[in-house]
């Protein structure tokens, strides 16, 4: 059993390693879901690892010597509830109304159990709350929960490994730790608001893997590499095995070329067989396409790693090759050595320069990539017209190519109709789908404002509020008129079937009808989510009439500027009102004040045209772009960085539809012809 004790220090040493392993898994599985690494989050799971691995072991620790040892005062569970009360006050010497005896019993060891007990689970609350996002009595169950396991764990005496327990299971300590984790679910709120939205930084990661990233293909083909190399080795080391003796003089001889078979395997064989894909690459869900997401053709990958060998390897290959041929016939080594002996010395150094061009282009390209913020794509990518991209990126780049015109849009909301979806059918989807997003973001049920313009897209901000508060979300939805006097439809008749059945079923559900300046504000103020069903495919212009322009620039104000109450950000204030952030260009999600609500665009932020994309004054700022059915060109343009990331909904199957919509087109143009 001493082994047992002396392991201790070196498990307490090894924690670090442990966590980490703990986190390397995430590390992929994180690379593979979203596509990037997100640092802030690892270090999150990795210091959660840490922790509760250091909790546990104080919980534990000192372990007895003996596997047998009875330890007198466990063997009996306390379960008094408050009894460390009764026993400190019979205990000590502390008295109320006697300043003298308080610093004393601080040093008392009632005093620094308890509190310890308390501090035990403080970083599990904060966790919890910030990381896990989870709801004060969750935390509550999560916390206690834990305990349970820290006491049945004594009680058991570790699961069975020691005979008796050897530490009190005491219903205190219970108590004591689960009121630590609700502390720490308070204490950590403050530094919500210093802290980023953990969420936020999963969108941005979740953004950032659809590009493929230079770190991730490098991981990628370093796989490969290692791969191809190992099997290599071990192939060699066959041939060796087999051929000793057999090559006088000349055992290496054929390991060159069993090299160039298992690399042509693992960089030709491979992709060709997986339609595009190395092993390393499916590893980390990357693809080899060409440049519009189009399947690539085997000759193209063959030309692609053709032609990276040509550059970057053949020069190696030439100069080592017969390199290594002199080295065992004449026992002379070293990067010069065989250049002069060589026959071939022109054409190495044909090869030499080849590569020194090549590099120098990587070289441009990556700066290139750098300034414009552009893929980075190498020369052997042009020449063979391929590019890598993630997985995640292939599906939207295949996604985005079917583009409609906003005409196109409303033509195939025609032909669906006929096919037996209504358009009220469609919006009653389009809503739902907004209502899952914002319900994706904010999972407990929390104020919600959305605001609906007269038009359709107001329609589907009707349905979204009746979808939200039917799960309990306190909504407000901000109209420019009365219900009964919509013109639209369905928008209209969408509205009153809200309305009446948020009456009937007394959903939480408030309707503000063109609302002064400081109302809007304040429903705004404590609102988690906003949602902008203001306008929608319908608005053109250059710029927004009143009242959307109010209500799109007090939900900007917010969003930039963060609460008014709380006097924060001046400076922030001051940017917002010059308009700064219409005009950084270098960012997809733009910076957001501290508690800032979570914007959800309806089809497109309204005052962006979803045809041209240009944006009017003022422009909705959206962190999520619900797209209905199909991508609309405007949201492509580089004022689109106002969509935040683009979703699409797509409510139908829309293949047949837009097959019929393209045979109508053809027909007409023909006929025009
Ligand atoms: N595609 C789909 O499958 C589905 C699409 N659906 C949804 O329908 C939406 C299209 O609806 P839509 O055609 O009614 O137009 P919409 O965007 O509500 O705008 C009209 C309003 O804008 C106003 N307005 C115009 N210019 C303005 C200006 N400069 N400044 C201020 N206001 C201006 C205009 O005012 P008015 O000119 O009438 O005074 C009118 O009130 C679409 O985006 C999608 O969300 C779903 O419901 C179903 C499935
Ligand atoms: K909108």
């Amino acid at each position: 059993m001493n082994v047992y004790v002396s392991d201790i220090t070196l498990a307490v040493a090894s924690f670090p390693l442990i966590a980490l392993a703990i986190t390397l898994p995430y590390l992929v599985y994180q690379y593979r879901k979203a596509g990037s690494v997100p640092w802030l989050r690892t270090f999150a799971v990795y210091s959660f690892a840490f922790y509760l691995l250091c909790a546990y072991f104080l919980v534990l620790l000192p372990l007895p010597a003996d596997r047998s040892v009875v330890v007198p005062y466990a063997q009996t569970p306390q379960l008094v509830p408050f009894s460390f009360v009764r026993e400190f006050l019979a205990e000590t010497t502390f008295s109320l109304g006697d300043p003298a005896t308080w610093l004393p019993t601080l040093r008392d060891p009632y005093v620094y159990e308890a509190v310890f007990n308390v501090l035990l689970l403080v970083p599990l609350g904060m966790y919890l709350r910030y990381y896990f996002r989870r709801t004060w009595r969750q935390t509550l169950l999560i916390g206690f929960l834990v305990t349970l396991s820290f006491e049945t764990t004594q009680l058991t005496g570790l699961w069975g490994l020691y005979e008796h327990p050897y530490r009190l299971f005491d219903v205190d300590d219970l108590i004591l730790n689960t009121l630590g984790a609700m502390v720490g679910f308070w204490a950590v709120g403050p530094a919500l608001r210093v802290l980023p939205d953990i969420r936020l930084v999963a969108l941005e990661a979740r953004e950032a893997g659809v590009r493929a990233s230079a770190t991730r293909r490098a991981l990628s083909f370093a796989i490969d590499l290692s791969l191809a190399c190992a099997a290599a080795v071990l192939l060699g080391a066959l041939n060796i095995a087999i051929s000793t003796g057999s090559f006088p003089g000349g055992k290496w001889f054929g390991s060159g070329w069993l090299a160039r078979a298992s690399f042509a395997f693992f960089f030709g064989i491979v992709p060709i067989a997986f339609r595009g894909r190395t092993f390393g690459q499916m590893l980390l869900k990357l693809r080899i396409v060409r440049p519009n997401a189009d399947p690539v053709r085997w000759y193209q990958i063959l030309a692609r790693y053709g032609l990276l060998f040509l550059f970057a390897w053949a020069p190696f290959e030439i100069a080592f090759g017969v390199g290594m041929l002199d080295v065992f016939a004449e026992g002379r080594f070293g990067w010069s050595a065989p250049l002069p002996s060589m026959e071939g010395a022109s054409t190495t150094w044909v090869w030499l320069a080849f590569m020194a061009l090549w590099i120098a282009t990587l070289v441009v390209r990556a700066v290139r990539a750098k300034l414009r913020g552009a893929p980075f794509v190498m020369l052997n990518g042009v020449l063979s017209n391929t590019r890598v991209m993630t997985e995640a990126g292939v599906a939207l780049m295949r996604k985005q190519r079917t583009v409609l015109d906003v005409d196109e849009v409303r033509a195939l909301e025609g032909l669906i109709a006929q096919d037996g979806t209504p358009l009220s059918e469609l919006m009653e989807r389009a809503g739902r789908a907004v209502a899952e997003e914002v319900r994706a973001w904010v999972p407990d049920p929390a104020p919600v404002v959305v605001l609906a313009g007269a038009g359709n897209n107001g329609g589907d901000g009707w349905v979204c509020a009746r979808a939200l508060a039917e799960e309990g979300y306190p909504v407000t939805l901000v109209a420019p008129d009365i219900a009964e006097r919509m013109k639209v439809e369905p928008a209209r008749s969408t509205a009153l079937a809200v309305f009446a059945d948020a009456a009937r079923n007394a959903l939480p559900l408030r309707v503000l009808v063109a609302p002064d300046a400081d109302v809007l504000e304040g429903a705004l103020e404590g609102a988690r989510a906003v949602v902008d069903a203001i306008l929608g495919t319908g608005f053109s212009g250059e710029e927004v009439r009143e009242p959307s322009a109010s209500w799109i620039r007090a939900a900007n104000r917010r969003r930039f500027e963060g609460a008014r109450r709380a006097g924060r950000g001046r400076h922030r204030k001051r940017a917002c009102e010059r308009g700064d952030h219409e005009r950084r260009g270098d960012r997809s999600l733009l910076p957001k004040a501290h508690g800032a609500p979570f914007a959800v665009a309806v089809d497109v932020p309204s005052g962006l045209s979803a045809q041209s994309g240009r944006a009017a004054r003022p422009c909705f700022f959206a962190d999520l772009t619900v797209t209905m059915l199909a991508f609309k060109p405007g949201l492509s343009s580089p004022a689109a960085r106002a969509c935040g990331t683009i979703r699409l909904a797509s409510l139908v199957d829309i293949g047949p539809h837009l097959k019929r919509l393209r045979g109508e087109q053809d027909g007409q143009t023909r006929s025009a012809e």
